[in-house]
This record gives C-alpha cells, sequence and structure tokens, in this order.
C-alpha cells in the first residue's frame, strides 16, 4: 500500500489525523522535498521535527529520486506499508499523478490523504478563488534562458477580469549545466523565487511584448509563508511590491484583476501604506 498523503502548509503540526494514523501504521516513510517547502524549512533540525512528531525516519526524496528511481518505493509497497509525503495537497499545483500510475501499473494500491494547498489557502487574501484564470509557474531566468509563455495566459485572464495567481521557481537540488556536460553531478545552492524577483522578470516581459497586459502600476498581492504564524501579504503596485522585503521562502504573487466590493474592503486591510 502507497498512501501519498498531504503536509499542509506550515510545520509538522498540519498533518491531518487520518494522515499521521498512516504514517505512524508505515514501514518506511520518504519525503518530496523539491516542489515545495514547509514553511519551517527543511534544514536537519526541521526535519528532526517531523522525525519526532510522526515516530518515523524520513527518507528525503529528491526530484531525481521520484522521477528516476521511484520504482525502489514502490516495489516496497508492494508488501508493507509505505508513506510518501508531500508539501501541500498531494494533487495542489504539482499531480502526483505519474506516481500513481506507476504504482497502480505495479498492483500496488495508492491512497490518498488530502490536505490544504497553497492552491485554496491564497483564498486567505480575500480574492475569490473562483475569480482567478489559468495559474502560472515563473521560472528564474538565466542569461541564455528567459521563457516567457505565461505572458498570454496572464494576458488572456486580464481581459476577462481575472485575477492570476503566480507560482514562483525553486530549484532545490539542480545539477549544473556545466557538471552535467562533465558527466559528474555538482548540484547548485538552493534557491527559492522572491516576490521582487518574479515581478522584476514580469515587468521585463511586458517591455519585451508591449501588450499591455499589465505594468508597473498593476495591483498585485505578495504572500509569502502562507499558512504560517508569520505569513506575510502586502498588496500595492508592482513597482511599490519590488522594494518590500517579504522575508523568508515561499513566495506566490497574484496579479489582480477586477475586483468585486467585498474582495475590495479586504484587499485594503493588507494594502502597502
Ligand atoms: C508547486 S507549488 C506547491 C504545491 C503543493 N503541493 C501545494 O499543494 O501547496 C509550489 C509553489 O507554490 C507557492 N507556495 C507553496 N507554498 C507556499 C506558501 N506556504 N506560501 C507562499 N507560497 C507558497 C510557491 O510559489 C512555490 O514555489
Amino acid at each position: 500500500m502507497l498512501y501519498i498523503v498531504g503536509l499542509g502548509l506550515g510545520d509538522e503540526r498540519d498533518i491531518t489525523v487520518r494522515g499521521l494514523d498512516a504514517v505512524r501504521r508505515c514501514a518506511k516513510v520518504y519525503m518530496e522535498a523539491y516542489t515545495s517547502l514547509l514553511s519551517l524549512g527543511l534544514d536537519p533540525a526541521s526535519l528532526a521535527n517531523l522525525e519526532k512528531m510522526y515516530g518515523k525516519e524520513i527518507t528525503v526524496a529528491d526530484r531525481e529520486m521520484v522521477e528516476e528511481h521511484a520504482d525502489q518505493m514502490l516495489s516496497e509497497a508492494v508488501d508493507a506499508e509505505v508513506a510518501f509525503l508531500v508539501v501541500g495537497d498531494p494533487f495542489g499545483a504539482t499531480t502526483h499523478t505519474d506516481l500513481v500510475v506507476r504504482a497502480k501499473s505495479m498492483g500496488v494500491e495508492v491512497k490518498v490523504i488530502h490536505n490544504a494547498s497553497v492552491m485554496n489557502a491564497v483564498g486567505v487574501c480575500g480574492l475569490q478563488l473562483y475569480r482567478y484564470g489559468e495559474t502560472i509557474s515563473i521560472p528564474f531566468f538565466t542569461e541564455t534562458w528567459r521563457p516567457d509563455s505565461f505572458y498570454e495566459k496572464i494576458q488572456n485572464s486580464r481581459r476577462l477580469g481575472l485575477h492570476t495567481l503566480c507560482l514562483l521557481d525553486i530549484r532545490v537540488k539542480e545539477p549544473t549545466l556545466e557538471s552535467l556536460c562533465r558527466g559528474k553531478k555538482v548540484y547548485e545552492p538552493a534557491r527559492f523565487m522572491t516576490v521582487n524577483t518574479a515581478i522584476s522578470q514580469l515587468l521585463e516581459v511586458e517591455e519585451l511584448h508591449g501588450g499591455s497586459a499589465y505594468g508597473p502600476d498593476s495591483l498585485c498581492m505578495g504572500i509569502a509563508r502562507l499558512g504560517s504564524d508569520d505569513q506575510k501579504i502586502v498588496a500595492g503596485p508592482m513597482k511599490k511590491l519590488l522594494d518590500v522585503d517579504f522575508g523568508a521562502p515561499l513566495h506566490c504573487l497574484i496579479i489582480v484583476g477586477e475586483t468585486h466590493p467585498v474582495e475590495q474592503e479586504m484587499l485594503e486591510f493588507y494594502m502597502i501604506k
């Protein structure tokens, strides 16, 4: 049996009672650690908090392990109970459908235990969830790679007056290009995109396209560490949010569409002074 367990957004205590029961029953516990991050972080001390509360040793599974070597975990799940922990909800934003398909094709039974996701918790900022267009992901630009396919999606949502949730790049245990060429992997230090970097990349793309989808005066909401005690939400024009320090990861950004009076009222609480 493979349990895919959502951990929620804050710390080790955000797991559900059903999730905790499942984890405590399992012979082996893996944790996906490359598409999101609990607000308590994932340094050895934070991992120890999780292990202490769950009463289990946790094997951190990076992208390489999940995408290329999941067979070992799935083979273990043929005869034993195995848990795969995912920050947020297992099917919020990043879907783990590939793992489910592989498990089922090996005859492994799968049970999913849901939890809060960034996709629904952003509701706390007051913008109604059913007034959003397509969610977009903003990757870190490099000297030679500046993808902007998200621009058209934002433009379409803006035409319809819808809000856009922007999820921001996370680079954890990514091999450097140079090391890939040499055939011996060396990993980049972990990086998490800030609201500030996301806005400056968005403005660069707007300048290139000149499509007036948004601009320095467009109203946005920057959100950091959603679901934790020190979450930070600030609303304001892009050009002002560029200078706000949102602190530790994770961050996401909302480009605000047309607002309903109730949404507007809530938004005012977060407006930058
Ligand atoms: C792939 S998505 C998260 C998927 C996760 N399974 C979930 O359901 O929340 C990861 C991105 O969502 C955003 N995100 C996730 N958790 C967040 C949080 N607690 N606060 C702010 N942004 C968050 C960040 O932009 C992050 O890079």
